[in-house]
């Protein structure tokens, strides 16, 4: 697997770059090309052990810049592009903007952990009936969620998608970036859909802390909980 995953955030060229990365631990980011002098920016605090983080770069960086990251001794993510590691293009108006309230803070607030569960599972499997049923009872424990549900989400959002592969990822994408604000919202977010392809739940996933998506295959490991759920229903 590759060592960065992507922008995690929109990255506002040519001063900040934040993205993910798969690397438990990364050292330092090392930038090269276009010129540069294959500079190396030791990360504040020694070895950093979560899989994201952001890097502000003082001097302007070219466009063909490329950068890797340096665990311990040894340097992973082959010179990923800066550009490719951009999701605005080529905008440089585009700018992450932090705010001091921060999800920590929303936590405190709500007292929970914001995070994303996702059912997945063939059309009429039951999906929709654990999505609310799991809803409910967190509800009745004082715990704040919402459902992102397929069918619903199409019916606004993703109107103008279709049920080809391409649309299905694009369809998939989109509802894992409204959950991964949800969480980030402090919430607990229960997606449920088809999702049939295993790389773009994996995609999903890359956008949240470890640990924050949880994936329930919901034929092969929820079914019984739904059996509960809907007879308890009817
Ligand atoms: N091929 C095809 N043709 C027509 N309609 C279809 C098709 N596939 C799915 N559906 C219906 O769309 C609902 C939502 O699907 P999803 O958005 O979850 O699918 S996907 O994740 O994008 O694969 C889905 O809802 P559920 O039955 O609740 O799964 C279906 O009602
Ligand atoms: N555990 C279950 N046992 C029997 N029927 C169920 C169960 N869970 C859901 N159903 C029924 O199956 C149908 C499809 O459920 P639904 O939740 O809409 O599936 P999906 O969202 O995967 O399409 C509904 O009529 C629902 O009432």
């Amino acid at each position: 697997m590759d060592a960065i995953q992507g922008a995690y955030e929109p990255i506002s060229l040519p001063t900040c770059l934040s993205f993910r990365t798969s690397l438990r631990k990364v050292r330092s980011i090392k930038f090269s090309g276009g010129g540069w002098l294959g500079n190396s920016t030791r990360l504040r605090g020694g070895y950093h052990d979560i899989p994201r983080f952001s890097v502000r770069v003082k001097a302007a960086m070219p466009e063909d810049a490329r950068i890797s990251l340096v665990n311990g001794h040894t340097e992973t993510g082959a010179g990923k592009s800066v550009r490719d590691l951009s999701n605005i293009g080529n905008s440089t108006n585009i700018r992450w903007h932090d705010c001091p309230v921060r999800k920590v803070d929303r936590q405190e607030l709500l007292q929970q952990k914001g995070c994303v569960i996702w059912i997945t599972g063939l059309s009429g499997s039951g999906k929709s009936t654990l999505a609310c049923a799991l809803s409910r009872s967190l509800h009745s424990r004082g715990k704040l969620t919402y459902v992102l549900d397929g069918d619903n989400v199409r019916h606004g959002l993703n109107r103008d998608l279709s049920f080809n592969p391409e649309d299905r990822a694009e369809n998939i994408r989109r509802i894992g970036e409204v959950a991964k604000l949800f969480a980030d919202a402090g919430l607990i977010c229960i997606a449920s859909l088809i999702s049939p392809f295993r790389k773009d739940r994996a995609a999903c996933r890359a956008l949240l802390p470890e640990g924050d998506f949880i994936e329930k295959s919901f034929v092969k490991v929820s079914a019984l909980f739904s059996s509960i759920a809907w007879r308890s229903n009817h």
